[in-house]
């Protein structure tokens, strides 16, 4: 008996063995999508004033506008359009209840916005949808059953077999997290493909303006909609961007909840502060371990490239100021926030294909790279990036 169960334990290890993946889980293919409608950034003060009927509260649209100007944003994309805010009066007016409408609306957009991504990537990638094993969809957009992922599987024609996992309410470090809950399903299951999709539609928060709460104004002047999708395998001869020790830390004392939570959204303005006080200790706990850091004057942190999430202009800033950066190091989060402002967690997946452009465009850089954003709490995800050169594989 003692024999035959220690045989059946070799035999279960030998099958948990063959079950693992042999390499760090990589990128495989990366697509990005926004809606059409487009708003720059230096005409949206009018046009959210105008659509949301506010145009009598001078004051504060001239600090609204103060704060676009100092935004680092250039455009952003949205869902809902003047016509749909116009059809649907409880959007702007607060005595009427507006959920369900604003359900309805973005529980049919964000899936499609996902699909289109998620198109996007599967054509990066090579291969055909059906070769798809696992499917992580994270949003903010929507709190129905079925949800978002059983909705994108239909419309991208995956296998009925498809193993689904649905995130909601992870924020801004959505797309972080669904990279995190990706990275351990190849890694754990050999010749698993794994498609990640993040797809944000800001109508959830979207209401006119309001002098007591200027945090859902800057929120207005920050947010925009996309939906990103990332193909994750773990092989040997995988991909050029190699997914390391990922963090997911709980970590920022606060007095009171401070970013976006998404029916109830409360932007700490202590955001930047936080992140200048601590970051630089979140990040070597993740980093020291792997022999990244050194006694260089600057600890090292010029020698990575840098996927940051670009929450804000301002927080960007923080982080360049507390890890003393280059000017340059953070070129692609500023460009995704310029031309797309910050679609929640979809974002770093847009940041992810601007470094990929980037490294292909500029020839070689740095070999490791962070990728890190915060989430509600404040927490902070971060995923060390390992750029290997290789693409022979997908
Ligand atoms: C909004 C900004 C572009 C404004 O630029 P500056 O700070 O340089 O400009 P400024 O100091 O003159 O500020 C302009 C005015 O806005 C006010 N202000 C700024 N942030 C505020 C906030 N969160 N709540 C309330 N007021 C705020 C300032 O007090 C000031 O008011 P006054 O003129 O009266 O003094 C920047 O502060 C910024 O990038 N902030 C970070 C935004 C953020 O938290 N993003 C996270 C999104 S959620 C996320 O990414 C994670 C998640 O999902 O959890």
């Amino acid at each position: 008996m003692a024999r035959s169960s220690a045989h059946s334990a070799t035999v279960l290890h030998d099958i948990h063995q063959r079950q693992r993946g042999d390499g760090p889980a990589a990128t495989l293919g990366i697509g990005t999508a926004n809606p059409t409608n487009c708003v720059l950034q230096d005409q949206f003060v009018d046009w959210f004033f105008r659509v949301t009927k506010s145009e009598h509260l001078a004051e504060l649209k001239a600090k609204t506008k103060k704060i676009c100007d100092k935004s680092g944003i250039t455009k952003r994309y949205f869902y809902h359009t003047e016509g749909i805010i116009s059809s649907h009066p409880e959007l702007i007016d607060g005595a009427l209840p507006s959920l369900t409408t604003r359900l309805g609306i973005i529980e049919d957009a964000a899936p499609k916005l996902a699909a289109e991504a998620a198109t996007r990537a599967i054509a990066d990638w090579g291969r055909p949808a059906a070769d798809i094993t696992h499917l992580v969809v994270a949003t903010n957009s929507g709190a129905s059953e079925p949800g978002a992922d059983l909705r994108l599987a239909g419309l991208l024609g995956l296998r009925p077999t498809v193993r689904r996992i649905l995130l909601y309410l992870h924020g801004c470090s959505a797309g972080l997290v669904a990279l995190r809950v990706a990275k351990d399903i190849a890694e754990n299951n050999r010749g698993a493909r794994v498609l990640v999709a993040c797809a944000q539609a800001e109508l959830l928060l979207f209401r006119p303006p309001d002098e007591a709460r200027l945090d859902l104004v800057v929120a207005m002047t920050l947010l925009s909609d996309g939906a990103g999708a990332v193909i994750v395998g773990a092989d040997p001869a995988s991909s050029p961007m190699a997914m390391e020790r990922p963090s997911s830390t709980w970590y920022l004392p606060r007095r009171r909840p401070c970013p976006a939570q998404t029916r109830q959204c409360h932007l700490s303005v202590e955001v930047p502060t936080l992140v200048r006080g601590s970051i630089k200790k979140c990040l070597a706990d993740t980093l020291a371990p792997l022999g990244l850091l050194n006694a260089s004057d600057d600890g090292g942190w010029n020698g990575l490239f840098w996927a940051l999430h670009p929450g804000g202009r301002a927080i960007l800033d923080s982080y360049e100021a507390a890890l003393g950066l280059d000017p340059g190091k953070l070129a692609a989060s500023r460009h995704v926030l310029s031309e797309y402002g910050n679609m929640i967690g979809a974002t770093i997946i847009f940041v992810l294909d601007e470094i990929r452009r980037r490294r292909h465009d500029d020839g070689k850089d740095c070999q490791w790279g962070v990728m890190s954003g915060l989430g509600p709490g404040l927490t902070i995800e971060t995923i060390v990036l390992h750029a290997t050169g290789r693409q022979d594989e997908n």
